[in-house]
């Protein structure tokens, strides 16, 4: 399987007509400010929603036209938002993961042994039967992202992975989702953390109200004028004086305030 591609895919009014082709092996941010369409990208990608016109195409099928246990096969998405009212513990969310792979009644040792995997990768082991609406905001998102790692697809769509996370597992888990690249999957995650973004991802998609603004490498994408242009920041790349690794610093606001940012 050769990743996923879009084809002249659009959802209007929200998404213009976009085409990219991702492969496998790599970390893609997708970045832009609030409301250009990260998400809704994302849902049209994992097949959530139907391309206005266009199609998403993934081994090289149109994914729409596929069952849906076929695309949890292929792809694993990790939503924005996990409701608090969802009436299950962690160690159930987790293996609803595995359905797509075995029945939903089966009781053998693979799916046990890839749902303990996964929560112990997430350091969720004390909470395996907590229920889900009695945990934190933080540890419901490692929940749904220990549900896409026994899910074991080659794809990984995540909405925000890391934003309820506090520090380190903000790193830890952008680390984990390297190493699965490095392993040969594909993971795309929408991000606000530029820094993050920079730090972790191989190549990165900008959108900016629906459209990509800029795509491919690093430095193609974080630079000053497109900052300045995208989400109205005054950001310089710098080179990390312990690492020498580039950096990005945001030195502040170039709208004086969000009302002028939403009129530009
Ligand atoms: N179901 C929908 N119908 C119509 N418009 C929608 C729908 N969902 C989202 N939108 C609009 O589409 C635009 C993009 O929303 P989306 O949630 O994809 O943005 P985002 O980049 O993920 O934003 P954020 O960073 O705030 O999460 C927004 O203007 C939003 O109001």
């Amino acid at each position: 399987m050769a990743g996923m591609r879009l084809e002249s895919a659009a959802y209007l009014p929200v998404l213009q007509p976009m085409s990219f082709a991702l492969e496998l092996g790599q970390v893609v941010g997708v970045i832009g400010p609030n409301g250009a369409g990260k998400s809704t990208l994302l849902r049209l990608m994992a097949g959530l929603i139907a391309p206005t016109s266009g199609q998403v195409v993934v081994a090289d099928m149109p994914i729409t036209r596929q069952p849906p246990r076929w695309r949890a096969q292929q792809i694993a998405y990790l939503p924005q938002l996990i409701s608090d009212d969802i009436p299950f513990t962690v160690r159930e969310f987790v293996e609803m993961g595995r359905y797509s792979r075995e029945s939903a009644w089966a009781q053998g040792t693979s799916r046990r042994d890839a749902v303990m995997a996964a929560v112990a990768q997430m350091g969720l082991d004390r909470l395996l039967d907590a229920p889900l609406a009695q945990i934190s905001g933080g540890e419901r998102q490692r929940a749904g992202i220990a549900r896409c790692l026994a899910q074991a697809s080659p794809i990984f769509l995540l909405d925000e992975p890391i934003a309820n996370l506090d520090v380190f597992y903000q790193m830890d888990i952008l680390s984990r989702l390297r190493d699965l690249a490095a392993a040969g999957r594909l993971i795309v995650l929408a991000i606000h953390h530029l820094e993050f973004a920079m730090r972790y991802c191989d190549t990165c998609i900008v959108l900016d109200q629906g459209a990509i603004a800029a795509s491919g490498p690093l430095d193609k994408v974080f630079h000053t004028q497109l900052m300045q242009r995208v989400f109205q920041i005054d950001a310089r790349r710098f080179a990390d004086p312990f690492t020498g690794d580039p950096r990005l610093s945001v030195l502040g606001c170039l709208s004086t305030n969000a009302e002028e940012r939403e009129e530009s």
